[in-house]
């Protein structure tokens, strides 16, 4: 029995040291798949939940009770650090993140301050309630990468192609970098928030960065995952990186500095690694959709991706991205048994 987080299987994933068994947790966790994240989510708006304490601490607790999973995630959103300082934004059910003025020039770009711990005291209030109560379980923190950040906040809302957020990448090159350097300073800031609170990882969420081609991830957007990742450095809590559809940017994930980079399910792990080059441990990578089929598929994808992940240093198991809201809660519960079981050592 482990009593520390620093011991979990978790971090010494992460870390690239040897562990007892794969760890797994899941992204998108605590949510809608839950009936009992449904019952205590009942009329109470998403953005009132991030900024409720007891709230979030019960909303991150649920699935680590339910599935016995290696890890927590704080229960919050990409967005919750652009409402702190100001934004007039709502995430609507269904929809996602909604911009009430989508910044296109340079003056809304300019009223975007940065982030102080007094902006999120109930964050703060939230983790040091769940790593007492998580005990020897990691708490993972997080936010949203400045790429996707700037998304919603150009586009407005969700977006298919990110036409106008490229369109200001492309045409009003200035403007983009005085965007993203602002966006980079609230990451960091968010993420420290988090971190001098005591969670003991954190990921940075790029979801949406798998649309821009590798020269363009280099010239726009590397130089401020960079930033963030060098500002993070030296202190105990592993970094994780993670997008969708970045099978072609593996290697400038990999360069941009995190301890762990995130695969979705469209690159084998092993070759994943070897786009990522040495030295980082992988997290994924299982279709979300997978566990919508019976459970026979998906012991045999799960058992094949700890087949491919053999070979590496590390490896922490999860989905290619979040769970589904139609998802069998028993799908995640027998998932995080038979990972545990199948690759006991
Ligand atoms: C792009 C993005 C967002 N938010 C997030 C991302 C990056 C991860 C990813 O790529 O999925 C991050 C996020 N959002 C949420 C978490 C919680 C932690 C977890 O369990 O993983 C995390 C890590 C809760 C949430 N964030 C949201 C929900 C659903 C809201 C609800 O239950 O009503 C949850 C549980 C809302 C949200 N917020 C966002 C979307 C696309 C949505 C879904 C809209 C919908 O389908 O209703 C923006």
């Amino acid at each position: 029995m482990t009593s520390e987080p620093a011991d979990s299987a978790f971090l010494r994933a992460c870390r690239r040291r040897p562990v007892p068994h794969t760890p797994v947790w899941f992204m998108r966790q605590a949510g809608r798949s839950l009936p009992e994240y449904r019952a205590i989510r009942e009329g109470v708006p998403m953005l009132t939940a991030c900024a409720t304490p007891d709230l979030v601490t019960e909303i991150t607790m649920q699935p680590v009770r339910r599935y016995g999973v290696d890890a927590a995630i704080l229960f919050s959103d990409i967005v919750v650090p652009l409402k702190a300082i100001g934004v007039d934004l709502d995430i609507k059910p269904g929809v996602g993140p909604v911009v009430a003025a989508p910044i296109r020039d340079a003056d809304a770009a300019r009223a975007l301050r940065p982030i102080e711990p007094d902006d999120v005291s109930y964050v703060t209030e939230a983790v040091q309630a769940l790593t007492k109560e998580l005990g020897a379980v990691p708490l993972i923190g997080f936010a949203g990468a400045p790429f996707t950040l700037a998304s919603y906040l150009i586009e407005g809302g969700p977006s298919k192609n990110h036409d106008h957020t490229k369109a200001m990448m492309y045409g009003e090159p200035g403007l983009w970098h005085a965007l993203m350097d602002r966006l980079t300073e609230i990451t960091l800031g968010f993420l420290r928030v988090q971190l001098d609170a005591g969670v003991s990882a954190v990921q940075l969420f790029d979801s949406w960065v798998g649309a821009v081609s590798p020269d363009d991830y280099r010239e726009f957007v590397l130089p401020y995952t960079s930033r963030i990742f060098d500002g993070l450095a030296g202190l105990d809590a592993p970094r994780i990186h993670f997008g969708v559809g970045t099978g072609e940017l593996l290697g400038l994930l990999g360069e941009a500095g995190a301890d762990v980079v995130g695969v979705d399910w469209r690159v084998p792990l092993d070759e994943a690694a070897r786009r990522v080059g040495p030295g980082k441990a992988l997290q994924g990578n299982l279709d979300p959709a997978i566990l919508l089929a019976p459970w026979e598929v998906v012991e045999r994808r799960a058992g094949e991706i700890l087949a491919r992940a053999a070979g590496l240093e590390g490896h922490v198991f999860n989905l290619g991205h979040g769970v589904l809201p139609g998802t069998d809660p028993d799908q995640l519960a027998r998932l995080t048994d038979f990972v545990h079981a199948a690759s006991a050592r």
